[in-house]
């Protein structure tokens, strides 16, 4: 439970004060170049030209190290950063005004002089139960999977969670990008059952029809990565043109939201690879006092701040009306640390009002009190131990 000396806490991160745009000057958006990156940045881009049409953009792709060196094992990368620090040298040397990533592909921990300055509203953060087509007419969920069936999954928090709730099943690694992995899945001699990927990541890039189920607490019992389905916009510290543009696009529920959940990564001092799940849900209404402090509704990706998804992966407050759905101000969060064989798990959940970043920090760091006293440190400890063994799989 420690903080390293260079990081910028989220309280630091100004909250909006201002809604006069900049002078027009080209902002140039730095993006890794996989499809599924290309699109978060067009999200982000085209959310950008709505608050601040005058302003000239840019798209600038690149591969970086982890596209580029798919042979050298992860752990010899300092393997937080490795979808990350390329772009953030050409931050930081001005070439580019910030950079979009997925967020949950993001370390807790940023370089002293870049910042978070960006959380646009998040699409459906779930995990997504994909079935081969030679088993999905007859099965649908986890639990009715033939005993011994093969789960397709890189990531330690989604095989730690189906070891402990679906011992019937069986896992195994499975690598490359999403379309790669659906072809896996697919092919006539295919050892694969099921595969598990991000809802989020399958809607941007198409595949939202290969869905069969959604994974929550409540179905599946499955809690997803911290940030999942969020995107993240880093940018420079004191660079308050581009700070103050950024702040167009913020969902402030969402960026709380995801502000707690990665105050608990943080605090647990779990990178992507460890088997931290999470979730996190506005419930409660705060009667007659309007939109919380910071909050813009109408601008952003998607413009809906939306926290709760019915079984079809559709946000269910888009189907509220707008005024009812901006008075929530409670945050419910859920988190579990699992030991990487299923074996031992401590979960804990958490309500309260949330009114600001600070609060959300907050809120991150005391759950992850409750599940430290609940021994997940001891788990935590154990995983550490075995670091090699992890950093090989990791959040992928
Ligand atoms: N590290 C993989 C990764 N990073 C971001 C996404 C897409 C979903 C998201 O934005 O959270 C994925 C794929 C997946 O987990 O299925």
């Amino acid at each position: 439970m420690t903080t390293e000396p260079n990081f910028n806490p989220a309280s630091t991160i100004p909250e909006p004060q201002s809604d006069t745009g900049p002078s027009t000057q080209k902002v140039t958006i730095g993006t890794r170049s996989s499809v599924l990156a290309l699109v978060q940045t067009n999200e982000v881009e085209k959310a950008l030209k709505q608050a601040w049409p005058d302003q000239h953009y840019a798209v600038h792709s690149m591969k970086t190290l982890g596209d580029r060196d798919k042979v050298t094992p992860l752990p010899e990368f300092n393997a937080k950063s490795l979808w990350t620090k390329d772009l953030e040298v050409l931050l930081l040397d001005g070439t580019l005004d910030m950079i979009v990533h997925s967020l949950k592909d993001m370390p807790t921990q940023l370089p002293q002089t870049l910042t978070l300055g960006a959380i646009p509203s998040r699409h459906d953060p779930r995990d997504a139960l994909i079935i081969s087509p030679r088993l999905s007419s007859t099965h649908t969920t986890l639990s009715s999977l033939p005993t011994g069936s093969l789960i397709g999954t890189s990531s330690v928090r989604r095989s730690a969670q189906l070891r402990r709730a679906y011992p019937h099943l069986r896992i195994a690694d499975i690598r490359g990008n999403i379309d790669t992995r659906l072809a896996k899945l697919d092919a006539a001699d295919s050892e694969f059952a099921a595969l598990i990927l991000a809802a989020a990541g399958l809607a941007r890039i198409g595949r939202e029809a290969r869905i069969t189920a959604y994974l929550s607490s409540r179905e599946g019992g499955m809690l997803h990565a911290v940030g999942q389905g969020g995107l993240g916009v880093e940018v420079r510290v004191g660079d308050e043109r581009v700070g103050r543009l950024v702040q167009g696009i913020v969902c402030e529920r969402t960026m709380r939201a995801c502000l707690a959940e990665r105050s608990l990564m943080r605090t647990l001092e779990g990178g992507c690879s460890v088997p931290i799940g999470v979730e996190t849900e506005w419930v409660g209404r705060k009667k007659g006092a309007g939109a919380a402090p910071g909050f813009r509704a109408g601008v952003g990706v998607g413009a809906k701040p939306a926290r709760e998804y019915g079984a079809d992966g559709k946000a269910v407050e888009e189907k509220r009306e707008e005024d009812e759905e901006e008075e929530t101000d409670e945050l419910v969060m859920r988190a579990i640390v699992v030991s990487v064989d299923g074996t031992e798990a401590v979960e804990a959940e958490m309500t309260r009002r949330v009114t600001n970043r600070e609060e959300a920090d907050q809120l991150g760091w005391d759950i992850a009190r409750v599940l430290v006293e609940k021994g997940a440190d001891k788990i935590l400890e154990k995983i550490n131990l075995n670091r090699n063994i992890i950093e090989q799989q990791g959040e992928a």
